[in-house]
């Protein structure tokens, strides 16, 4: 196993600065399964890929970096913010988008729903209204304001929710497979939208080609890290891997 050490980023003074992300020997069991062991993870890095295996693990370590799951032991930090401690600052320094936008979408129509997490935030309704007309805008999208959110379709409903993130500017953005069930076209649209993102991403991805210019990988196999680095070296072991598991006939190892 490899893992990568993190260069420590400095602020204009010289102190150094925790990184956006760390988790510390993070376990979650859920019903009883030990679904995450031993998850530890610093990142400062821009772009991050969580890969593996069906039932490796991915979703519920996006859930742990959303603030979603809590962790049955370990420690998960987001933005120097413990999320036991002070979940409300956790919570304010990520944003996730997931992979089925229905599980998502709340509201009758775009700007309720873009508006929602900004009230949420504490916004004032006049300053999220504002700053919901100001996302649509940046993405050409300011005819859809008054439109029925289960009136679009699926690329469009997921171009609703990462406008939803996007407004609430957070540092980190958590997305679970977010271009699955997207036709070529509008799969490329939402990848341009987010490496244009100036927060931290980390996606969940089963398509390598999608990550390949991605700082860093991570590699999540039964719960455990199985390697961490640079991309082209994460994703060629892999590849490898999974092509060897995919020339087998027998599915008794899929997790779960
Ligand atoms: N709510 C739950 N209760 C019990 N077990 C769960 C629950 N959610 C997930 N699991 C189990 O945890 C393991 C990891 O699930 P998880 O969804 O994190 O995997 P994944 O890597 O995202 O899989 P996939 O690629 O198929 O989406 C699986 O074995 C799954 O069955």
């Amino acid at each position: 196993m490899q893992r990568k050490t993190a260069t420590t980023a400095r602020d204009v003074s010289g102190q150094a600065k925790p990184p956006l992300l760390e988790l510390a020997g993070v376990t979650v069991r859920l019903n009883g399964a030990e679904v995450l062991r031993d998850v530890s993870l610093r990142a400062s890095d821009r772009r991050i890929a969580i890969v593996g295996r069906n039932g490796s693990g991915k979703t519920t370590l996006a859930r742990v970096i959303a603030g979603l799951q809590p962790v049955d032991a370990g420690t998960a930090t987001i933005g120097g913010s413990d999320m036991a401690r002070d979940r409300k600052a956790a919570l304010r320094a990520v944003g996730i988008l997931f992979q089925n936008p229905d599980h998502q979408i709340i509201f009758p129509t775009v700007e309720e729903e873009i508006s929602f997490g900004l009230l949420q935030l504490g916004q004032g309704r006049d300053a999220a209204r504002e700053a919901t007309r100001e996302i649509l805008a940046r993405f050409g999208k300011s005819h859809w304001a008054e439109a029925a959110t289960h009136a679009l379709s699926q690329g469009q409903k997921q171009l609703v929710c990462l406008m939803s993130v996007l407004a609430m500017r957070p540092a980190l953005i958590v997305l679970d497979e977010p271009y699955s069930g997207l036709d070529i076209p509008t799969r490329m649209q939402l990848m341009r939208h987010v490496d244009g993102v100036d927060a931290t991403v980390v996606q969940i991805t089963h398509d390598p080609a999608s990550v390949r210019h991605y700082d860093r990988v991570v590699w999540i196999d039964e719960g455990r890290v199985r390697q961490d680095g640079p991309a082209a070296e994460v994703l060629a072991a892999f590849e490898q891997q999974m092509t060897a598991w995919g020339g087998a006939d027998d599915l008794s190892d899929l997790a779960g």
